[in-house]
């Protein structure tokens, strides 16, 4: 059951949050909805998944990111669910890369984080499931988000490429396996068997790819962002697409760092980027 809490007009289209009950994650999920002019039952519309980046929520995006004038323009409409399941009985860390708002978009396999960390499902299946039964969208489903939502949008691209037909970040988290944030995350949700970890990462389902399953993707780094070299990784990908001649775009900018200000700027070029496959 969708409860809506709260509806606001916005470049001629409407931006809605909502929560329900969800059956991955066993607690109660917030997520935020924009629907552009003009989507109807007879006008359904493709969307854009985006998913955020630790210590946000539904909110983060959807009032920093710029996007509704030309999500507007191109009839997409946008998808930002919550990072993580949250709750009094929704087990935490004192820490914000860990714990509420920090899912990394993985099913947990360990004790006590098992029950309610299931955010691999929740977005890949749940989400989409509800979103196509209460609005007026079409299947049509492209991916996108930041850092460590930017790498649940590539990892989810990469199982699942039949279901999008895009998929871009700004400053993913590209090999998790391989830096601080993922690692703990991944030693905390799935355990000490690093073999658990490879369907998870980015460059490893890239590695193992096949050819009929590539799709397009873009990504956008900031050569100014402090998490570049310790975190993000990304010439870690880049040496993958480049070994598999992998269809990604990855565009490095001078001067930009891991905020929204760079969200914001580029923000239009993967919305045009998107449109194109949607
Ligand atoms: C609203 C905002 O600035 O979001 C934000 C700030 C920092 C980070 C970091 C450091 C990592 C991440 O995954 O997301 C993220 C989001």
């Amino acid at each position: 059951m969708l409860e809506n809490i709260s509806s606001t007009k916005v470049s001629g289209g409407w931006h809605k949050q909502y929560t329900h009950q969800a059956s991955s994650t066993h607690c109660a999920m917030r997520f935020a909805i924009f629907l552009p002019p003009g989507a109807s039952e007879t006008n359904k519309v493709p969307v854009m998944y985006w998913l955020s980046g630790l210590t946000c929520t539904d909110e983060n995006f959807m009032q920093k990111a710029g996007a509704f004038k030309k999500a507007a323009e191109l009839g997409i409409a946008i998808v930002a669910p919550d990072t993580s399941p949250r709750g009094e009985n929704v087990p935490d860390d004192d820490n914000y890369d860990f714990g509420q708002g920090a899912g990394f978009y993985v099913n947990a396999t360990q004790a006590p984080y098992n029950v309610h960390y299931n955010m691999y499902d929740y977005v890949v299946s749940e989400l989409p499931a509800l979103i196509e039964a209460h609005f007026p969208v079409t299947t049509k489903k492209a991916i996108a988000g930041h850092s460590m939502g930017g790498h649940g949008a590539l990892m989810i691209a990469l199982k699942n490429p039949k279901q999008f037909v895009s998929a871009s970040a700004f400053s993913p988290i590209v090999n998790p396996i391989n830096c601080p944030w993922g690692e703990k995350a991944f030693s905390n949700y799935l355990g000490s068997d690093k073999a658990s970890w490879l369907e998870y990462d980015s460059c490893e389902l890239m590695k193992n790819a096949v050819t009929d399953d590539y799709l397009p993707m873009r990504i956008d780094q900031g050569e100014a962002d402090n998490f570049l070299t310790e975190q993000l990784k990304t010439e870690n990908l880049f040496a993958v697409v480049n070994e598999k001649d992998y269809p990604a775009e990855i565009n490095m900018h001078a001067g930009y760092d891991h905020s929204y200000f760079f969200i914001s700027s580029f923000i239009d070029e993967h919305l045009m980027f998107h449109k194109k496959y949607l």
